[in-house]
């Protein structure tokens, strides 16, 4: 945007700012497209009751860029009076001076302290303790959560150290809402191509801007994610007074390479979040609710709000329950971190969660925040006319510089969001330039002298510098398929499960990583600060992870070939065979049909999906997920899998784990399941989980577990009633300590006890002493009952049999 060049506002000049008037105190500084100055206002901010507010004065040349400070002002107002968002206040727009362009004025809280920046370059010596860094952060985060918790979500797009600031009573605030967008879908041809990384290019600051962002070739989107990694690197750089990508540039944001310095020192779970922030690949980072509980563990203390994501994934989850009484197995919620469930054990408004599918929401934003959090909640009124007025084009999807033609506007994944509102200021066609009681005759120049901030003269040597938006060299998006994006299998090469672990994600996206690992052959090691331990991971340990996470059996199990081989080629033993046999038997074989012809007719529709889709594995698979809700990605790895022929999967017993585990997304999955189906799934996991296992070709010592598991198997379906089979073994273990183990397998089962009648007295001198002492009584009676037999007297069974039946002798 052309910026015209106008002179500044003197002191005690008095404007008209909506319904405010604001005497200008003194001009602060200009920031890319403002004057922004300080000013009295009265009435005084309703919210604050203060009578000082920040006054920014923004000079548009055209209609266009109109829109642009109504997206700014709009975020504004959807993020009124949150504690750690600078608060709106007001606003207006007239005719320029000059009568060709247009003067937007914006008054809003005043933040005293100055910028973060600021604060910063007073301490260059003494470099920010943890817990200063912790506090920034956190309190920063809570500005972002406020945007992201936003239904459909607000991404800033701009968040670094500049556009941070320090409020009187010293609360850390974000500013500068001018980039903020919806998600932003992945450009599907050039013309999508040339208009986002336009977009990017004008709306980003080169060193915060995430790999998705650089190299547009991946297919991902530009979302949440995006400003979890531009928070990596504002982390990165209160920290060190750095960023991380300095000197090494794009070629290391794409491989998010980038090292610690050894000074200041830092504790190893901060670093570790930083790790976890600048993964690579957008669906590793944590959420912001993620990152919010790691800082607060950090701080030691509670997390100041609710995971909104984990909550609405619960409520999708609940709801999707509610559909089938008899899926009440919910696994993949054993491997959500205690502490997100500490968190939701306090919720009591879950229910409610139902209600804030339609955008936007802030009452429902309000739930999630404390108490001293006020959030305005939008109108009804005002929701109901953005979301039902088509003629409100969404400003968001214009940039500062590129007018926006309605062809683009279906890159941004909700065309219409709550900034789709032509009402902002006041009609820019009724403007009134706002009163001057006073403007100078010669106006001043911008000189250094009005500057009350640090000077960006004089500076140290190490000042903490500022960063602009410019188009170097850095800021160009690599839009070239180059080796670099070519060779993108890496960012998932990453250990995925810490950051899933420590933020309590979900089971299925960590699962889902290893078998697109397993798939693609990417290496695991490109992590420039963990590198990934377990060389032994292959598809069988991926399909067996899954598998057990999906049926709690264990990895070392290869009974699904025995399952769908009924040939009988596996080479198991008797009870590995009536297994088979059992698992087709009439109902179960009528499921298993029905379902093998629903997989056949999924997997061709899969593969047709897929043959339409862009060549790359992995924005084939981002875009699979987004677009594919109702089959995840495991449905899509396993059509595709090497190892599907071998190691067939339990199909639909993964769908519940996947809706109940994905706590990002998964939204509609599955709802028109058959009960039928679901029945069957929950028949072949009961199944599984009896299921023979055998590992042989798996080596040695997987060999070993898998007869200790056949042991566990047979055990467990033989007729014999428990009581007998506890006895069966304490008396084992009794009379045999070394070989215990073997027992179970070599013993046949015994038959029923002698009835007491046909018993013959045993001498006692037949049971050795340490017998008598050491097995039970019960035990014994059935052992001895079976010797008797050998022992029998058959001239007192004849006597015996006389007396019983004096009329058949
Ligand atoms: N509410 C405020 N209170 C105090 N100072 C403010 C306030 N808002 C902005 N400033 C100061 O003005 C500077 C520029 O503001 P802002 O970032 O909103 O303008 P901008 O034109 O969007 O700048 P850019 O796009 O280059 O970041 C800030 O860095 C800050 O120093």
């Amino acid at each position: 945007m052309n910026t015209p060049q106008i002179s500044l506002y003197e002191p005690g000049t008095v404007l008209t700012v909506g319904s405010h008037h604001a005497k200008i105190i003194k001009y602060l500084t200009s920031g890319g497209f403002a004057q922004v100055y300080s000013a009295e206002i009265s009435p005084p901010d309703a919210y604050s009751s203060a009578n000082k507010a920040c006054l920014k004065r923004v000079i548009v040349p055209d209609k266009q860029g109109l829109n642009t400070l109504r997206a700014e002002v709009d975020a504004m107002k959807l993020l009124k009076n949150n504690k750690h968002v600078v608060s709106y206040i007001d606003s207006h727009a007239a005719k320029s001076v000059n009568g060709v362009a247009y003067e937007v004025f914006v008054l809003m809280e005043y933040c005293e302290r100055g910028g973060l920046i600021d604060f910063m370059n007073t301490r260059l010596k003494n470099r920010l303790q943890e817990s200063e860094v912790l506090e920034i952060m956190s309190q920063t985060v809570q500005g972002i959560v406020a945007m992201h918790a936003l239904q459909p979500p607000l991404i800033h797009r701009d968040i670094k150290i500049e556009n941070v600031l320090i409020s009187h009573e010293g609360l850390y605030k974000v500013c500068d809402f001018g980039s903020v967008s919806g998600v932003i879908r992945p450009p599907k041809n050039p013309q999508e191509f040339n208009y986002v990384q336009h977009d990017i290019l004008t709306n980003t600051t080169a060193q915060y801007r995430s790999p998705e962002m650089i190299d547009l070739y991946r297919g991902l989107p530009i979302d949440e994610k995006s400003d979890i990694w531009a928070l990596g690197v504002f982390l990165y750089k209160i920290c060190y007074y750095t960023t991380p990508f300095e000197k090494s540039g794009e070629t290391a944001i794409l491989h998010a390479r980038y090292q610690y310095p050894s000074f200041p020192q830092y504790s190893d779970r901060l670093k570790n979040l930083i790790r976890l922030m600048l993964m690579e690949a957008p669906s590793q980072r944590p959420n912001i609710c993620q990152v919010l509980e790691e800082v607060s563990r950090l701080q030691n203390r509670s997390c100041p709000i609710r995971n909104f994501y984990l909550l609405r994934a619960m409520n999708q989850n609940a709801h999707l329950a509610s559909e089938s009484t008899s899926m009440a197995y919910i696994p993949a919620q054993q491997h959500i971190s205690q502490h997100s469930f500490q968190n939701i054990k306090g919720m009591t408004n879950i229910v409610s969660l139902t209600n804030i599918k339609t955008a936007p929401n802030l009452d429902s934003v309000s739930k999630f925040m404390n108490n001293n959090d006020r959030i305005e909640p939008m109108s009804q009124l005002h929701t109901q006319k953005l979301q039902t007025d088509p003629n409100i084009l969404n400003p968001l999807t214009k940039t500062k510089s590129v007018p926006l033609s309605d062809d683009f506007t279906s890159l941004y994944y909700k065309e219409l969001h709550p900034f789709q509102k032509s009402h902002t200021f006041k009609s820019v066609e009724s403007f009134q330039s706002p009163q001057r009681k006073y403007i100078p005759s010669s106006p001043p120049p911008i000189n250094s002298n009005n500057y009350d901030r640090v000077s960006t003269i004089n500076r140290p040597n190490n000042y903490v510098d500022s960063e602009t938006q410019t188009l170097d060299s850095m800021a160009t998006p690599n839009l070239k398929p180059s080796p670099i994006t070519t060779n993108k299998t890496t960012s998932f090469s990453k250990e995925s499960t810490v950051a899933e672990n420590v933020t309590g994600g979900s089971i299925v996206r960590s699962l889902s990583s290893k078998l697109k690992r397993v798939i693609t052959g990417e290496s695991r090691s490109s992590s420039p600060t963990k590198s990934r331990q377990n060389t032994g991971d292959s598809i069988r340990s991926a399909f067996g992870i899954l598998r057990h996470g999906f049926t709690g059996s264990s990895i070392n199990n290869n009974r699904s070939t025995s399952f769908d081989n009924n040939n009988g080629n596996n080479n198991g033993n008797s009870v590995s065979r009536r297994l088979t046999s059992s698992s087709s038997n009439p109902p179960s074989s009528n499921f298993s049909s029905d379902t093998k012809r629903q997989e056949e007719l999924d997997k061709k529709r899969k593969l047709e999906h897929r043959r339409s889709m862009p060549p790359s594995i992995l924005s084939d698979f981002d875009q699979h997920e987004r677009n594919n809700s109702r089959t995840g990605s495991r449905d899509y790895y396993r059509s595709h899998s090497p190892v599907k022929k071998s190691q067939t999967m339990p199909t639909t017993t993964a769908r519940p784990t996947l809706k109940s585990s994905n706590s990002d997304i998964n939204v509609n999955q599955d709802k028109k399941e058959s009960i039928q189906r679901r029945v069957h799934n929950l028949l072949n996991n009961s199944e599984d989980s009896l299921g023979y296992k055998s590992a042989s070709g798996y080596g040695k010592y997987t060999d070993t577990e898998a007869e200790k598991s056949n042991r566990q198997s047979s055990v467990r379906i033989t007729p014999i009633s428990e009581e007998r089979f506890n006895n069966y073994h304490t008396s084992n273990a009794m009379s045999d300590h070394t070989s215990s183990n073997d027992k179970p397998k070599s013993r046949p089962p015994r038959p029923p006890p002698k009835p007491l009648h046909l018993r013959t007295k045993i001498p006692n001198t037949r049971c050795s002493s340490h017998l008598q002492s050491r097995r039970p009584p019960e035990e014994r009676i059935s052992s001895e009952a079976t010797e008797t037999i050998v022992d029998v007297n058959v001239d007192d069974l004849e006597a015996d049999f006389r007396k019983r039946f004096p009329s058949k002798v």
